[in-house]
């Protein structure tokens, strides 16, 4: 996979460079690359951004830039384009799936009050265009959106997870973990501190485990997040509802 990033902060993509997604980058799996936007600009300030027309706070970023970057990155290519903004769609486990299917991803970070919306319609024609918001909470830019995608789609390609099952069974997985999320993890020792691992992880009956863990992904789906809960079908919930 292709991945481009352009934003005003490129150093932020630091993190880029370490642990999963770094090691996918020295394979070849991931072929990151980060450009500055200013690279574009023409004038001795390498403005970006002038004020929002209707008024308001703020400054809104500038289209002719973005565009010349846009074109000048993706050529007569034709990459998947994201843009965080608060506004979007949801970003979710299923949508990180089906980016990781994606050849090209091109992220665009804005910063201020946001890209001109033009952008996003002058390359909807052309590329498929996703809006994406990662939660309802409004960050100061897009860089931090963008890490947190790339990360949580850069996992779920082919060799990147030293597991794949690992993915398989991550909270909100496509299959048995739809709606759901995981429940508690325990590792040695088996008493720590006076809390002792529950007994049926220690029993190597894995039908019993495999129960159990999914009691527990239940039981913390109905706790946490009632939301998820409400989607899961009536009879697998009322089954555990029984024992929660
Ligand atoms: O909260 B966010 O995901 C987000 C995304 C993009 C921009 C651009 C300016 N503020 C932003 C916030």
């Amino acid at each position: 996979m292709r991945l481009d990033i352009i934003s005003i902060f490129p150093e932020y993509f630091a993190p880029l460079d370490v642990s999963l997604i770094g090691k996918a980058r020295e394979r070849g799996t991931l072929d990151v690359r980060v450009h500055q936007l200013r690279d574009w600009t023409h004038d001795v300030h390498k403005t970006v951004d002038d004020t929002p027309y209707g008024g308001g706070p703020g400054m809104v970023m500038k289209p002719e830039v973005w565009g010349e970057a846009i074109d000048a990155v993706i050529g007569d290519g034709a990459p998947r384009l994201v843009v965080p903004t608060p506004s979007g769609r949801p970003f979710t486990q299923e949508l990180a799936q089906e980016l990781a299917g994606e050849p090209w991803l091109l992220f665009a970070c804005g910063r201020y009050e946001g890209i001109d919306s033009r952008v996003m319609a002058e390359y909807g024609d052309r590329l498929r265009v996703d809006e994406v918001s990662i939660g309802d909470y409004v960050l100061a830019g897009g860089e931090v959106a963008v890490l947190v995608m790339v990360e949580a789609v850069g996992r779920l390609l082919p060799g990147v997870l030293g597991n794949a099952q690992s993915a398989v069974d991550d909270s909100f997985a496509p299959g048995s973990m739809r709606n759901l999320v995981e429940g508690p993890v325990y590792t040695k020792p088996p008493v720590w501190r006076g809390h002792e691992v529950p007994a049926v992880l220690l029993s190597g009956h894995h039908g019993k485990v495999a129960r159990w863990r999914r009691d527990e992904a239940l039981r913390r789906t109905v706790r946490n997040r009632p939301d998820l809960a409400a989607e899961l079908d009536p009879e697998t919930l009322d089954k555990h509802d029984r024992k929660l």
